[in-house]
């Protein structure tokens, strides 16, 4: 999937906005939302708990609607698409590093990282292939084999991220990609990040953690719902 798609737009936000309602009570998480997101770039989105960041990433992701303005992914307007239609976009299309990996433990790392490869109809063979080169990159290859269950945290944790960037997703969504990781691993899975932001991917990660900020191309900054900050990073993120 990869290939000259740097320049392009790959998800845009317009007046985007989602209030959550309990019972009597509305909570307007996210307001007026314009941004553009470009393939080839890593932004990173910082604001204190509460600021709407994982409703962010929720809408951005297509794993939730705005229940105002409108979400553009790859040029189509997502307000006019069924959940089925969603659901294949996503599948074909988005990658996620949230905080529960969603791994499926019973399957050995290879198959976990086989799935998306499968689930997009290449061969076996082909998408184990990439599997093995996707876990060999974040330092699993000795691991292939071993049921998810019996690894540990991070562990799997790069596994999931093996299966998320195998298949070069136009875009990856991640919530807290380095939380609970130590710096080593943190920049591992920072530098698989940026790699596929190189590759021509847009990556759209919330942290606060140092080593992913200054790797970012780009800072965005949340505060009370609304988007208050917007910036280049300097150096562009160091490769
Ligand atoms: N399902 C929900 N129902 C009601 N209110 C919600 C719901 N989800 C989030 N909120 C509220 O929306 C606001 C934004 O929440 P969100 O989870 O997007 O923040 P966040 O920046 O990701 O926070 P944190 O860093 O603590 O994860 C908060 O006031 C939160 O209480």
């Amino acid at each position: 999937m990869a290939g000259d798609r740097a320049p392009a737009e790959i998800l845009k936000a317009e007046k985007a906005g989602r209030t959550y309602r309990s019972g009597k009570e509305e909570v307007a998480a996210l307001t007026g939302t314009e941004l553009s997101f470009h393939g080839g770039e890593l932004t990173v989105l910082r604001g204190r708990s509460g600021s709407g960041k994982t409703t962010l990433l929720n809408l951005a992701g297509l794993l939730d609607r705005p229940t105002e303005g409108r979400i553009i992914f790859l040029g189509k307007d997502t307000r006019r698409l069924s959940d089925r239609k969603l659901a294949l976009m996503r599948r074909g299309n988005l990658g996620y590093v949230l905080q529960d990996s969603g791994v499926v433990e019973r399957m050995t790392a290879l198959a976990n990282a086989a799935l998306p490869g499968f689930y997009a109809g290449l061969s076996p063979g082909r998408s184990r292939k990439l599997a093995r080169a996707a876990l060999e990159a974040v330092e699993l290859g000795a691991k292939l084999h071993r049921p998810v269950g019996q690894l540990s945290g991070g562990e799997r944790m790069r596994v999931g991220l093996a299966r998320t960037l195998v298949l070069s997703p136009r875009l990856v969504i991640c919530d807290e990609p380095t939380a609970s990781l130590d710096a080593e691993t943190a920049n591992l899975v920072i530098t698989r990040l940026r790699e596929a932001a190189v590759g021509g991917s847009c990556i759209l990660c919330a942290s606060h953690d140092p080593i992913v900020i200054e790797r970012a191309d780009r800072l965005i900054t949340l505060t009370g719902g609304k988007i208050t900050g917007d910036e280049r990073a300097r150096d562009g993120g160091a490769p």
